[in-house]
């Protein structure tokens, strides 16, 4: 590892500690990195015997938090029938050793870093990662057809109380309404940009065979190591967009499909990503959580012989917006005139009624004259979308006030979170299109779309990344067309983001926020985007990146004092200032305890309004 990017802290204990630990006979490789700020904790933790360096860089370890709300997985049998145990899970996990790594826990004084015993570890990744979870448990816990929207609420509220301190967050959810809690955080969660994932089993943790431990492991996985700016959901091996899924087993681990979109991962020997079908990021704007929902809003579902009067009560007020479970592609009785009546009325007097499919796959579309009079009643398109997903969209969009009703059907109308498909029409270049990659392709004889596919993926991250350091928006742009994916990193894990905020390309950086580039993206030393723009002190980049939401870790802030004590030292007001705009704190203490202003003596600096 390149130690450009150790902090004096970390380089100067660095040394003695691999002495020590050669002295111990437990001697790492010759490249690892200690982490600084757990290893100053370390001597509070009153066991020098246990003091070992941390077998992986600091670079390596992510932070997940699980919010645990209920559902099978934390169940047990109570005269014959499940329910929810409290305060049972983390006790049980601490004993699973492909769940948590209780020698790491000891030797890293976790529990005593973290300060909660809820705080765990998992082994190991494959990729050399660390994966360090914390549990928060609901009280009550639920079975999830005891989940209201109220509940949402408070899972969106936790979620963004703690959303600076973990790389991503795994919910532990019943599977009976996990669709409809994922449908919905995916619309409450605006601006994401880290991996939300639902999971939960059909079978408690707790039973010698089970799905939890599989699904729980695989959540954490993926919630520590990507950066996939979705709520998902993981169950079974495979990682869906939360809000395209549906339950649809009651007996098998395999309980839930996403008829109309491929998963998002697969979690086979390896675990692959679909990039090209992972959201792409597109705002500049900060994470936030809208917990406004409307809860006046039903799911109707259409039955040959259903009665005008069955209708009509179920439009009344305060009813004020109705998913309609239609036939095949969106059809409905056109010799029902009593029927389309109702409909008809309830539009004209403001209800937004949504026309779903009551067919697993497919969409709704006017090719009959069964649907065409569903339109002229007014109802509007709902696509592909699960009627979960339409449901929970019609009360997201329903609860914003400033909004007229025009102006909430367009919403309805539209793909918000990749809850519906796009119409093909306009859909992205061939890459047979692509006049670079066929010259490519024609000089090395290429031509089966797998191996175009392969060459692309190959080249285009570096190209964004040559684009990014000269600043060529126009190059950027026609590697969008050809169907890149501008957030992927090259080889070293670097995205154009990356080099667009050391270049300081302030446009640039622009762009790709709004093309799909992630502000939480770690290149291979740990570093952001925001690091980077720190590093190389373009404020207006930094100034922008933080807009988005970027932020430091904890363990970068952690290390803050000691680099902004050394600025002070130098009295480097400038560098100082990038750090307050980054929101770095001057008062955190450096590796002696002084801070930046204790140091900095005569230097007058007062705290940047933009750092808070
Ligand atoms: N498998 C499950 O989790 C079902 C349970 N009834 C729940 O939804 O909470």
């Amino acid at each position: 590892m390149a130690d450009y990017n150790l902090t004096p802290l970390a380089r100067a204990l660095s040394q003695p500690q691999l002495d020590l630990a050669e002295g111990n006979d437990v001697g790492p490789p010759r490249s690892i990195q200690l982490h600084p700020t757990r290893m100053r904790k370390l001597s509070s933790c009153n066991s020098l015997d246990l003091i070992e360096p941390l077998v992986s860089p600091a670079a390596a370890e992510a932070r997940v938090l699980v919010i645990n709300t209920g559902g099978t997985i934390g169940m047990t049998l109570h005269d014959n029938v499940l329910a929810p145990k409290a305060n049972a899970f983390v006790q049980s996990l601490r004993k699973l050793p492909i769940i948590h790594d209780e020698l790491y826990a000891q030797q890293t004084c976790l529990y005593n870093y973290y300060g909660s015993d809820n705080t765990l570890v998992l082994p190991l990744s494959k990729d050399n990662k660390r994966i360090i979870y914390t549990v928060i448990e609901y009280n009550p816990l639920l079975d999830s057809s005891n989940m209201t929207t109220e509940d949402w609420g408070r899972i969106g509220k936790d979620i963004e109380k703690n959303y600076e301190n973990f790389d991503g967050f795994v919910i532990l959810h019943g599977t009976d309404t996990m669709a409809y809690t994922a449908s919905a955080l995916s619309f409450m969660c605006e601006h994401l940009g880290k991996p939300i994932i639902l999971t939960g089993s059909q079978v408690p943790i707790y039973e010698m065979r089970n799905d939890g431990r599989d699904n729980l492991l695989g959540a954490l996985l993926i919630a520590g190591q990507f950066v996939i700016p979705e709520v998902c959901l993981y169950f079974y091996n495979k990682l869906y967009r939360g809000n395209r899924v549906t339950k649809v087993d009651t007996g098998s681990f395999n309980a839930f499909n996403s008829p109309n979109l491929a998963p998002l991962a697969i979690a086979e020997v390896d675990i692959t990503i679909n990039w090209d079908t992972v959201w792409r990021a597109n705002t500049t704007a900060k994470f936030q959580v809208s917990t406004e929902l409307n809860r006046n809003v039903g799911l109707l579902r259409l039955f040959p012989g259903i009665t005008a009067a069955t209708v009509r009560a179920f439009l009344q007020p305060p009813m004020e917006g109705v998913v309609l479970e239609t036939y095949g592609s969106g059809n409905a009785p056109d010799n029902r005139p009593d029927l389309l009546e109702e409909l008809k009325k309830a539009t004209d007097s403001g209800v937004i009624i949504i026309n779903c499919t009551q067919c697993l796959r497919g969409t709704v579309s006017a090719s009959y004259n069964t649907g065409k009079v569903l339109m002229d009643a007014g109802l509007i398109a709902g696509g592909d979308m699960t009627p979960e997903a339409a449901l929970s969209k019609l009360s997201y969009v329903l609860a914003k006030k400033d909004l007229d009703i025009a102006a909430k059907k367009k919403m309805m109308s539209q793909n918000l979170r990749g809850e519906m498909s796009a119409d093909l029409a306009g859909a992205k270049l061939n890459l047979s299109d692509s006049r670079f990659i066929q010259v490519i392709a024609k000089s090395l004889s290429i031509s089966c779309k797998e191996e175009l596919e392969a060459i692309r993926d190959a080249l285009t991250p570096p190209l964004a990344c040559a684009a990014a350091k000269i600043g060529d928006v126009e190059a950027l742009e026609a590697l969008k067309e050809m169907g890149s994916n501008l957030c992927l990193g090259d080889y070293d894990g670097r995205t154009p983001l990356h080099i667009a905020a050391c270049e300081g390309h302030l446009n640039m950086v622009q762009y790709l926020l709004i093309n799909g580039a992630s502000v939480y993206a770690k290149d291979r030393y740990g570093d952001t985007p925001l690091c980077n723009a720190v590093r190389f002190r373009h404020k207006d980049v930094v100034q922008l990146l933080r807009k988005t939401g970027a932020h430091f870790s904890r363990n970068k802030l952690e290390e803050a004092g000691t680099e902004l004590c050394s600025l002070a030292a130098s009295g480097d007001l400038e560098g100082l200032e990038i750090w307050n705009v980054a929101g770095a704190d001057l008062s955190k203490p450096g590796y002696d305890g002084q801070t930046a202003i204790q140091v900095s003596g005569v230097i007058e600096f007062t705290a940047c309004p933009e750092a808070v």
